[in-house]
């Protein structure tokens, strides 16, 4: 049998996929589906891609310093190799896609299941303690039975207003913080390190939504249980992309996956024991006869669809979900808005015509408050704080472009070149929150997947809307309290990647107190 004929079930299911892809994607491989393939023309392959070579990816890492900046080299490697290139690198062999099309490609083929990437490492951890998979690991009907079991109560606006009380609580906290840090300072304004003080907001703020328990990370003196949660949240995080390297014989003389499996334990021993402090008090309550209130974790426990071993570890990764991000875009537009008097003016105006007298937002006041959600979107094109989403395909083969994709293939979708494309967003580079006004002649015009910084479908992020309402809630108070500068002879930060896009440097701002 000759190779061609033995492709040809193959290719007759490309066509297939290849007219349900293209029929709604006029730019990208339009002409070829005119065209469509006869057995004997035949779609492209991974191995017709191009890309650098094993020696140019290390040489980009290594020598030329690409290493914590993976999402600057997406636009590099975009602009040498086009809007879709293969990179291999260890264990990894990953098809890259730079367009928002072929994003869109990718994520309409992607399933009823879709699977981001494997993480055996945890999958390998879990089986080691005997721990459910959660929503990270677990796969196919089982993911999707856990992920509508945490759905609800998560992802619409008027749900999670319920929050608003609490998250309101965190964020009085937060100015609380910064206005002694800002007095503690030598010129009375300047509050250091601006980003590790939003980790702790991002981290109380998700805390007490998801635990029901304010943990006490905005104080001074932080709890000693709630370092230790703090320390194994970020231990684990950054040993999780450092154990994927170091093949197994290593964990003998390197002591990554010791750590990681501490890290681990530690996290989810204080997770469980926050949840198991929860569920008596609630079986009190009930004993007692008195009516039990809560928000999400109650919600949990009295949905019972989520075994115990599941909800412990549902919780932990939602937590990992919200601490990093949401902290993160907060810097971020803090420290643009520091640089740019006249969006933060703007943003000052329309908060305090909604709001007057520092009055606390509600979330229907936040219905009138196109300029504040503008300036999120904006910080989130620039800085997408998962700068790389990625696609596994598991039940299907796939086309995208002209390429015909087996099963198993790993895609990386470049939200950070996609949202930075001069074609999607004229001055890209540029912080400019008017471009995303409903009605203004500066609304830019763009393609819907060319900033999707929360991804979309039915495995994009679960917690978008609680983050939305943290960071609504906490700029727009902060610029209620204050005029915000930068520190004295300022420099500029540049983003860097630790799997998650985050400031290279410190962030020093100052805080001058509005009347
Ligand atoms: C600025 C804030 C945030 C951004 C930009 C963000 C972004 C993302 C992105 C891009 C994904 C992958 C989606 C996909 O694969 O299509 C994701 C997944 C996820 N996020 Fe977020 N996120 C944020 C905040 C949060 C918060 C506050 C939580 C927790 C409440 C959270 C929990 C999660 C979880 C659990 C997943 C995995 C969902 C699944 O696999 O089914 N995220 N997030």
């Amino acid at each position: 049998m000759s190779a061609a004929s033995a492709l040809k079930p193959a290719w007759r299911r490309a066509r297939f996929w290849a007219q349900k892809v293209y029929s709604t994607s006029p730019k990208f491989g339009a002409s070829d589906l005119q065209m469509a393939p006869s057995s004997s023309e035949k779609f492209r392959t991974i191995d017709d891609l191009p890309g650098p070579s094993l020696a140019t990816t290390v040489y980009w890492l290594f020598v030329k310093g690409y290493a914590d900046k993976s999402h600057a080299m997406q636009v590099e490697h975009r602009r040498l190799y086009g809007s879709i290139w293969r990179s291999r690198f260890g264990p990894f062999d990953i098809v890259n896609v730079a367009h928002p099309e072929l994003i869109a490609q990718v994520i309409r083929q992607e399933g009823r299941y879709p699977v981001r990437t494997d993480l055996p490492h945890w999958k390998e951890y879990r089986n080691m303690r005997g721990q459910a998979y959660g929503l990270h690991v677990d796969t196919g009907p089982e993911w999707y039975r856990i992920r509508s079991a945490l759905n609800p109560k998560m992802l619409k606006l008027q749900e999670v207003s319920a929050f608003a009380p609490v998250i309101h609580q965190v964020v009085t906290d937060l100015l609380r913080r910064l206005e002694t840090l800002r007095l503690r300072s030598l010129d009375q304004a300047t509050v250091r390190d601006l980003a590790g003080e939003l980790y702790k907001f991002g981290f109380e703020g998700i805390s007490s939504i998801l635990f029901e328990t304010r943990l006490g990370c905005l104080e001074d003196q932080i709890p000693a249980d709630t370092q230790r949660f703090i320390a194994a949240v970020g231990a684990m995080l950054t040993l999780s992309e450092t154990v994927l390297f170091f093949p197994r014989w290593t964990r003998r003389v390197l002591p990554f996956w010791a750590n990681f499996v501490q890290a681990w334990d530690d996290l989810y021993s204080v997770a469980q024991r926050l949840i198991d402090r929860k569920v008596e008090e609630i079986a009190e309550k009930v004993m007692k006869g008195e009516q039990v209130e809560g928000m999400y974790l109650t919600y949990l426990l009295s949905s019972s669809k989520l075994s115990m071993g599941e909800l412990y570890i549902s919780i932990t990764e939602l937590l990992l979900g919200g601490v990093d991000t949401t902290s993160n875009t907060l810097s971020w537009a803090l420290y643009h808005l520091s640089r740019d008097e006249l969006a933060q003016e703007r943003l000052y105006r329309e908060v305090t015509s909604v709001c007057p007298g520092k009055q606390q937002p509600t979330t229907e006041h936040l219905n009138r408050m196109p300029y504040l959600k503008a300036v999120i979107k904006e910080i989130l094109r620039l800085y997408p704080v998962v700068p790389g989403n990625g696609r596994l395909t598991v039940d299907n083969e796939v086309i995208v472009d002209n390429y015909w994709f087996p099963k198993k293939t790993q895609f990386h979708l470049c939200h950070y070149a996609t949202s930075r494309d001069d074609a999607e967003f004229p001055e890209p580079d540029r912080f400019f929150p008017e471009r995303w006004l409903r009605g203004s002649p500066t609304r830019s015009q763009h393609h819907p997947y060319s900033s999707i910084p929360f991804g979309v479908g039915v495995r994009a992020c679960v917690g978008k809307r609680v983050a939305e309402l943290e960071m609504y809630f906490a700029l727009s108070r902060l610029i209620q309290a204050y005029q915000i500068r930068p520190e004295d002879n300022p420099v500029t930060v540049e983003p860097k990647t630790r799997t998650l896009l985050i400031p290279s440097g410190p962030i020093n701002l100052r805080f001058l107190p509005r009347a």
